[in-house]
């Protein structure tokens, strides 16, 4: 059994794990409403992609199922609070789109519902099934992701290095950043699994430490061979040992396939491309946003300057961590700092986009990816 990030049964409730205490402490908080989900995505309690939107559907389920009032409203009403409360949410967080996703096919369901049945409770029954839907549907993407993304890269290096794969990955795409299974740790479960990973490096991923502190955690729990190294050790990483390929997940791609992922993605990308190694975005269809031609329309949050110039993490004692959890300054107070917490790269470093429809490449001779036309084909 993987780790995961998200607890949800009907008339249980959601519970999300408390991201912030990893890998010290597993803290599970449960979610009862809308208001605390929006506060536990903007404080990154939990966070990834995926897990984001699939979050926000769970939230609405559990507190249309919770307020008894609810749908006991005309059915005008109660169109009129999903709206606010999806308003609501919506600003939680700005850079991944599958939480945009998830909020539109709510939307889209609500209304369809609503003008079909005129009743509050059918409408309250839809959103909860597809809520649930939503959630089902990653874990399913993603193990499809894995399986997709393992086949490629196993036919795009030589045939005498496929079982004996070295790969990089960076921030966190695993269980905890989706339903579970995860994008591109998803790619590196299914090569692990396959007998095909002989070893997997993470970036710390500095400053929020996803790399160490959830990647690493992951990886040790799945007891993958792997190596922890700082953001600025890639390039003579590449240089010094073999490795096939960089595996990346994404917050936000663009039609060209200019993907938005976690800030320092873009150097992989660039020290990728200088060593002749594989550069794979995974990542499923609702990471997609088919609304925008290229990456400079994708917004990045910016972080608060606490992160840079902070760190927390757990108190050792005796030589060996402890629940204990401390908070120290590393830079000077009053720094001006620059703390976007994204990137973007374009889509000519880019070597292959894996979905669970499959796998998208560049036509011969193009720097982009023709998304849309994919999607034709699979859809
Ligand atoms: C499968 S998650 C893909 C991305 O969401 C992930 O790499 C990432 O950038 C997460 O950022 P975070 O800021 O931790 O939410």
């Amino acid at each position: 059994m993987s780790l995961e990030a998200i607890r949800y049964q009907r008339g249980t409730g959601l519970y999300l794990l408390n991201q912030l205490l990893l890998p010290h402490e597993s803290v599970w908080e449960p979610v009862p409403t809308m208001a605390e989900a929006h506060a536990q995505i903007k404080l990154m309690k939990v966070r990834g992609a995926p897990a984001i939107g699939v979050t926000a559907a769970l939230a609405l389920a559990v507190e249309l199922d919770s307020r008894k009032n609810l749908p006991t409203l005309p059915v005008a009403d109660l169109l009129k609070w999903i709206r606010a409360h999806l308003d609501h949410i919506a600003t939680s967080r700005p850079t991944a789109v599958n939480l945009f996703d998830s909020i539109d096919k709510l939307w889209a369901k609500a209304q369809e519902v609503a003008e079909k049945t005129k009743s509050s409770v059918e409408v309250r029954e839809a959103l909860v099934a597809l809520a649930q839907q939503i959630f089902a549907d990653d874990v399913k993407d993603n193990v499809a992701i894995g399986q997709h993304g393992m086949e490629w890269l196993v036919k795009a290096v030589p045939a005498d290095q496929a079982s004996q794969l070295r790969v990089l990955t960076h921030c966190n795409t695993g269980s905890l950043a989706t339903a579970s299974y995860g994008t591109a740790l998803g790619i590196i479960r299914s090569l692990h699994a396959n007998k095909k990973l002989a070893h997997v490096y993470c970036t710390e991923t500095r400053p929020y430490n996803q790399g160490s502190r959830l990647t690493a955690y992951e990886l040790t729990y799945e007891k993958m061979p792997a190596t922890l190294v700082t953001d600025s050790m890639v390039s003579f990483l590449l240089k010094q040992h073999p490795v096939h390929a960089i595996i990346v997940g994404a917050d936000r791609i663009a039609r060209n396939g200019d993907t938005a992922n976690k800030i320092g993605t873009y150097q992989l990308a660039l020290a990728a491309r200088a060593h002749g190694v594989k550069m794979m975005v995974a990542a499923p269809l609702t990471t997609f946003d088919l609304a925008i031609a290229d990456g400079s329309a994708i917004p990045i949050e910016q972080r608060p300057a606490h992160e840079l110039i902070r760190v927390t993490g757990a108190v050792v004692k005796n030589g060996m961590p402890t629940s204990e959890l401390a908070t120290v300054q590393v830079a000077p107070q009053g720094m001006n700092v620059w703390n976007p917490g994204f990137d973007v790269t374009p889509a000519e470093l880019i070597d292959a986009i894996v979905t669970e429809q499959g796998v998208i490449t560049k036509a011969p001779g193009s720097k982009v990816f023709d998304v849309a036309g994919f999607l034709k084909t699979v859809q």
